[in-house]
């Protein structure tokens, strides 16, 4: 397995609180790479600091490292452009322009692109091709749009902040199918979730706690570890789910 992403002890601190304290992360490419944790564990934090989203485009300490270069102090296009995209947690509204529209600037590069497989795959219908990317469609609409337009733009690397938050639960399997078709297209996925069972389509699971990670390992140990243990530890303490 050749790592795609490398997160070497990361540690940041906003307003002298320390939110990531040293995170060591591999992400190898062709996985589906899950990261659990509680509420507030920094995963988001983790997320925008490898998509240089939110200001954040460099730790205090630590690198990241996408195949062999050094993703600190790039900007959002220089990522872009090296093959690493993000969906949104709120996903993004763009006011005038139609989902086809949107869809085909996003796989532009994609030579097999077909926007209404890309629909499909995340449970919408072509009748939402003439649609506009903006309140007219509700939360969970525009979180599958977002979604094929990752679809149809295939980077080398998804982060996708959790993609099943607005979605209902009986759309479950559509997600965790639309994750695994990026995969075979060739995306290394690397997912934030609240679920187990979202969590355990992926060949690997990282619990974070408290900036640090715990564990990483096998999914469906990772997410009872998660579910049995993190969720009622009251006092987000790594030592008491093992960690260090
Ligand atoms: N810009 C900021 N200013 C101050 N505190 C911040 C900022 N961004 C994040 N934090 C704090 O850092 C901690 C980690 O936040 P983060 O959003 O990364 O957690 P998370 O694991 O993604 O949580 P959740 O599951 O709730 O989304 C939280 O305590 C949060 O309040």
């Amino acid at each position: 397995m050749k790592p795609l992403l490398t997160v070497n002890n990361v540690k940041l601190t906003i307003d002298e609180r320390p939110i990531l304290r040293g995170v060591n992360l591999v992400v190898n490419e062709g996985e589906i790479h899950a990261i659990l944790g509680p509420n507030g564990a920094g995963k988001s934090t983790l997320a925008s600091l490898i998509m240089g989203i939110n200001e954040l485009k460099s730790p205090d300490e630590g690198e990241i490292i996408f195949k062999d270069k050094l993703l600190n102090g790039l900007e959002i296009y220089e990522r872009a452009k090296l093959g690493v995209t993000l969906a949104w947690q709120e996903p993004a509204r763009f006011e005038g322009i139609t989902v086809e529209e949107y869809l085909k600037l996003s796989g532009r590069n994609n030579p097999e692109l077909d926007v209404v497989k890309c629909l499909e795959l995340v449970g919408l219908d072509c009748t939402y091709l003439s649609r506009f990317v903006d309140d007219t469609l509700s939360g969970g609409e525009r979180k599958r749009v977002e979604l094929a337009s990752i679809l149809a733009m295939r980077p080398k690397l998804a982060v996708l902040d959790e993609p099943d938050s607005g979605i209902d639960f009986a759309s479950m399997e559509d997600i965790a199918n639309m994750i695994k078709t990026m995969r075979e297209n060739g995306t290394t996925v690397l997912m934030i979730t609240h679920r187990e069972e979202i969590a355990e389509i992926a060949d690997r699971a990282t619990l974070m706690c408290d900036g640090r990670v715990v564990q990483t390992g096998n999914p469906k140990e990772i997410g009872e570890k998660f579910k049995t243990m993190c969720v009622k530890c009251e006092v987000r303490n790594p030592e008491l789910v093992g960690g260090k």
